[in-house]
């Protein structure tokens, strides 16, 4: 299908080169090793393989997710790939759940779930700081994913306007301070799933999961390996540590 004005595209020079852009008539890309008229991109395909200014080769790329991602503003530290892939699977979210999450930050996680799931679910995301859910929306409405999500500037502490969740995430300093209203909202058997950077907090936050069953701390590690002739080997730089997920499932009592 021939591209149009508008439309997002990877250009993939080498693996250091990897730029997220969309196609305007008359705007020029430019990168260390050249540049180019995205106007004339226009009309080819993805995949195809173009010549930058100085005629280094370049591919043009349907975007992934992860290309996506690598295109969004931070003003926090985020949720990785790995971990929102993990999260989601491991949470039981579907199209059509009501969700619950703290602190939006950058909006990674947020954004995920909405690519994700759909726009039958619900995803209500709440944070303290309306920087960080400028950002946030702003990633949002880059992605075109503003209609899926629920912006609440409060304070998750001091409680969660919705009933009956089936999921809630918790990526913020203090998540064991939050599980009085964790607990009301979350309906029963509903995942409850928190990231948090240091050991240290997972000891923390231990204690205040007495309402849940099924509970793990796990961590995921990543290692890329370098593609090169004869020194195939895990590459010497890269995320080697993001954080820890906790997660559990609310458990009910019956007399
Ligand atoms: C590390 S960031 C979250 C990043 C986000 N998961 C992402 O992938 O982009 C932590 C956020 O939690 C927010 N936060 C901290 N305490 C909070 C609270 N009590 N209620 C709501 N948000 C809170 C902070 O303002 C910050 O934006």
């Amino acid at each position: 299908m021939p591209l149009n004005e508008g439309d997002p595209v990877v250009i993939w020079v080498d693996p250091k080169r990897i730029y997220l852009v969309k196609l305007i008539q008359n705007k020029v890309f430019s990168t260390d090793k050249g540049y180019i008229d995205l106007g004339k991109l226009i009309g080819l395909e993805y995949g195809s393989e173009i010549l930058l200014s100085t005629g280094i080769k370049a591919y043009l790329l349907k975007p992934t997710p992860i290309d996506l991602y690598r295109g969004l503003k931070r003003l926090s530290q985020v949720l990785y790939p790995k971990d929102i892939g993990y999260i989601i699977y491991s949470s039981g979210v579907q199209p059509g759940s009501t969700i619950v999450e703290a602190g939006t930050g950058s909006g990674f996680l947020t954004l995920s779930l909405a690519y994700f799931l759909g726009n039958s679910t619900k995803i209500v995301t709440y944070d303290v700081r309306e920087d960080m859910q400028d950002i946030a929306k702003r990633n949002a409405s880059y992605l075109g994913l503003s209609d899926r999500i629920i912006f609440k500037l409060k304070d998750i502490r001091e409680g969660i306007e919705e009933v009956n969740v089936d999921a809630i995430f918790l990526d913020m300093p203090d998540p064991w301070n939050a599980m009085e209203t964790v607990r009301k909202a979350l309906k029963p058997s509903g995942s409850l799933i928190i990231f948090v950077p240091t050991v240290n907090q997972i000891e923390k936050v231990i204690p205040s999961l007495s309402d849940f069953v099924d509970v793990h701390a796990e961590e995921l590690i990543i290692r890329e390996y370098q593609m090169k002739e004869n020194a195939v080997r895990p590459r010497n730089i890269g995320v080697i540590h993001t954080g820890y997920i906790i997660r559990g499932r609310k458990r009910i009592k019956v007399s």
